[in-house]
């Protein structure tokens, strides 16, 4: 990095009911690995990434909320601040798509009806156990204004895709003919922190 280039900060979170393939998501994403158990997250957890994107650095928080209903109060909590969302559903599971517009509520409420967000139909490796049609995903999406993928976290299909994606409309609504307008900028914060010594 040169002293010219920016450095962003910028927080993703992962939403979306149990199951439904968020922490493998984030695993193939940022460890480019996938795990067959299943281990349910409890309460929240985060990873780090560092993208560098159009001449600047962007690190990516990227939350992982449980989808258990127990953790719902403790993962809405978290939307707050956010710089965009993944609303992740299972194509095998009906009930998983039906929740993404409670979801969507929730990141209104919790996050900012402005805060950019895509849908995900995760598992989409699963041809043979599909419930929930490519259209019937793109449709929704489309009611909602956001950006659609199918993805697999096993077989890495558009994990990259979906996440660069989400970056470039955060960027795009963020930084008005380069002018940042709301992002954090970390290079900004370390020389407030140093000066203030
Ligand atoms: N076939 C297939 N299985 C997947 C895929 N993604 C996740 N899984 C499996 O689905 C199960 C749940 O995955 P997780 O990533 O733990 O789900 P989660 O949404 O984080 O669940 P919570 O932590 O309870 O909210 C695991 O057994 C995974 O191996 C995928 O793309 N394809």
């Amino acid at each position: 990095m040169d002293e010219t280039s920016d450095f962003l900060l910028l927080k993703i979170i992962l939403v979306g009911d149990a199951l439904v393939g968020k922490t493998c998501i984030l695993q193939r994403y940022v460890d480019h690995s996938f795990h067959h158990s299943y281990v349910s997250t409890i309460g929240i957890d985060f990873k780090v990434k560092t993208l560098h994107l159009n001449d600047k650095f962007i690190k990516l928080q990227i939350w992982d909320t449980a989808g258990q209903e127990r953790f719902h109060t403790i993962s809405t909590r978290y939307f707050r601040g956010a710089h965009g969302l993944l609303i992740i559903y299972d194509i095998t599971n009906s009930v998983s798509f039906d929740n993404v517009v409670g979801w969507m509520k929730d990141v209104d409420a919790n996050a900012g009806e402005d805060v950019d967000r895509i849908i995900l139909g995760n598992k989409c490796d699963l041809e043979e156990k599909r419930i929930v049609s490519k259209e019937k995903g793109a449709k929704l999406a489309w009611e909602h204004g956001a950006r659609f993928f199918e993805t697999s976290a096993k077989d890495n299909v558009n994990i990259e895709k979906a996440f660069l994606a989400l970056v470039q409309d955060i960027m795009n609504k963020n930084y008005i003919y380069g002018q940042r307008t709301d992002v954090v900028n970390l290079k900004k914060t370390e020389k407030k922190k140093c000066c203030s010594r």
